[in-house]
């Protein structure tokens, strides 16, 4: 369903964060990279669109209707968020805690139907092994890969992904956002992410929003955002901008006092 949002404005008790910020008619499956520097206000906006910080301004509609006017349990069905800190202590294994986040929309009584959306899920993402250990003896990586599961098991319109590869090896980045990828095909939900690997944005997102001093400045497809001059200004850093063998796009970034980086060869 499509996500619309529109002049919103939140911030936290008087400090005002997010400026306005308009991003029109998402539609169902696309997959957009939030980008921006620390600081811009990217986990605000998401804080903002899953329900934790009421706007001072503006509105979010999903297909249509005002999901800000929605109670905290109805919102959470449509929207589903994963925090960047996320890590759990409790003495719960992987597959109970991904069944937990699925039941926390619904009611308690686990059926059938609610065991197997739970392996479904771990296999899509490639967490079946997991499924018995411990969530508090996860290493950095798995946890996050956990946090990634129990979002997007509740099937929900909008799935917002702060940060979720931040701690992952190059494989599990291809992995867990291939992974995404997939069961967006099937499901169809909006999917946001938080990303501050611009050449993983560019491989994997279909629009990027670049948001700096919470207002948006730029939105479109990768080729076009990753090309203006507002990256470099943005990043601080000068950028060239090329298609691998593979017709990938790729970012060479580098800073302007520093020449070219990179090891020196003998
Ligand atoms: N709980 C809070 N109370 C007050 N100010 C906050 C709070 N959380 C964040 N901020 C401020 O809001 C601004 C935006 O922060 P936010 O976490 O949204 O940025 P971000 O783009 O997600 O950054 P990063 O890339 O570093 O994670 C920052 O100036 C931050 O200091």
């Amino acid at each position: 369903m499509t996500l619309t949002i529109a002049n919103l404005s939140a911030g936290y008790g008087r400090t005002n964060v997010l400026q306005d910020v308009t991003v029109s008619n998402i539609p169902p499956g696309a997959f957009v990279g939030l980008i921006g520097p620390n600081a811009a206000g990217k986990s605000t906006l998401f804080k903002t669109i899953a329900g934790l910080i009421t706007p001072t301004k503006g509105t979010l509609t999903i297909a249509g209707e005002d999901v800000t006017q929605l109670g905290r349990k109805d919102r959470a069905k449509r929207v589903a968020y994963m925090p960047q800190a996320y890590g759990c202590n409790a003495l719960l294994s992987v597959f109970e805690s991904v069944l937990l986040a699925l039941k926390q929309t619904t009611g308690w009584r686990v059926n059938n139907d609610n065991l197997d959306r739970v392996s479904d899920t771990l296999h899509a993402l490639g967490l079946s092994h997991l499924a018995n250990r411990g969530v508090a003896d996860l290493s950095g990586g798995q946890a996050q890969m956990v946090a990634v599961a129990q979002t997007i098991v509740r099937a929900p319109d909008v799935i917002l992904l702060d940060e979720p590869t931040s701690a992952l090896d190059l494989h599990h980045q291809l992995s867990i956002l291939t992974s995404v990828r997939n069961e967006m095909d099937r499901k169809k939900p909006v999917v946001m992410a938080a990303l501050h690997d611009l050449n993983l944005a560019a491989k994997f997102c279909d629009r990027l929003v670049l948001l700096r001093d919470g207002a948006i400045l730029a939105d479109g497809k990768p080729e076009h955002i990753l090309a203006l001059p507002q990256i470099e200004e943005t990043y601080r850093v000068l950028t060239d901008l090329e298609r691998t063998q593979r017709n990938v796009l790729y970012v060479d970034a580098r800073l302007a006092h520093q020449g070219t980086a990179g090891p020196t060869h003998h």
